[in-house]
């Protein structure tokens, strides 16, 4: 896959004009994400109080939100936000972590969903719980297969008018007609905590490259932690050694080997 909308070429776009990428997330995963941007080549920066979350959606290229560590405050932070970035035309990428854990985080997703993301990125019991089915989803993490949330995916994608990522094993992506399975990565990825919120904000900085091609952005993100992933673990001790190998293997990947390596398959 080499064109204009190429994971490759998304990428080399990115490092030759580094977007801006507001990200409200969570507690755990805000010092990895960052890293996780810059390593890829974006500027990150983590924004989420009420007070200034709106002006400052309005300046960046893409507004990401994750629900992983909620409160009353960082909610209003992150609708301020959502709706300045709405305004705005900038894209916004939602991760809904656990949002089946509790009522609190339900009711949230509810709102958030409501301010129309561009993008809905969650693992797989995530996926399926937010189109109403039946989740083996524990806390954060998920315990159902990729395969069995892709129905969920295109309904999501159908009735928010979303692009729908859904992760694990082999990723998934829709946009409701078209989509594409994403292979590679590593089973040492999700023993390392927040790197599915890291691809959240990397999804976000794409989107900024491209914020009228959501599908090709999502497919870029994942395919690059997918290839990157697969480098990392190749000489990694365990999920110690693979975080940090994770980070330099970002940084080296360039635009020709992502291209040569990225193992995208229309679905
Ligand atoms: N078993 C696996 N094999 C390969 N890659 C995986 C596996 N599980 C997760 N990943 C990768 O880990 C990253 C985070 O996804 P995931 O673990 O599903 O998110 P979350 O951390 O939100 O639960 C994605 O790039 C995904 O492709
Ligand atoms: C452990 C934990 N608890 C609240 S948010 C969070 C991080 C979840 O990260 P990820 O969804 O990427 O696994
Ligand atoms: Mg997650």
């Amino acid at each position: 896959m080499q064109d204009q909308n190429s994971p490759g070429t998304l990428l080399g776009e990115l490092r030759a004009q580094p977007p801006l990428v507001h990200c409200i997330t969570n507690f755990v995963a805000m010092n990895i994400a960052a890293n996780v941007l810059l390593a890829a080549g974006a500027s990150p920066a983590m924004v989420h109080a009420e007070e200034e979350a709106g002006e400052f959606a309005a300046i960046a290229g893409a507004l990401t939100i994750n629900i992983g560590t909620l409160s009353s405050a960082w909610l209003r932070g992150m609708q301020a936000a959502a709706r300045a970035a709405g305004q705005a035309g900038k894209p916004i990428v939602l991760d809904p972590v656990a949002h089946y854990a509790t009522g609190f985080r339900r009711a949230a997703v509810d709102r958030l969903l409501e301010l129309g993301p561009t993008v809905i990125r969650g693992n797989a019991s995530e996926i399926i719980a937010l189109a109403g089915g039946a989740s083996r989803g524990q806390g954060v993490d998920s315990r159902d297969d990729v395969e069995q949330a892709e129905d969920a995916a295109r309904l999501l994608a159908r009735v928010h008018g979303a692009t729908v990522a859904v992760t694990g094993a082999v990723d998934f992506v829709t946009d409701g007609d078209r989509a594409a399975r994403i292979e590679g990565g590593s089973v040492l990825m999700p023993q390392v905590t927040a790197l599915g919120c890291s691809l959240t904000c990397l999804i976000g900085a794409f989107t900024a490259i491209r914020p009228g091609a959501p599908f090709e952005a999502a497919v870029a993100a994942l395919a690059t932690f997918a290839v990157a992933g697969e480098m990392a673990a190749s000489n990694a001790d365990g999920p110690g050694s693979f975080s940090w190998r994770f980070l330099d293997a970002l940084a080296a990947l360039d635009a020709a080997r992502l291209d040569r390596d990225a193992r995208v398959r229309a679905a």
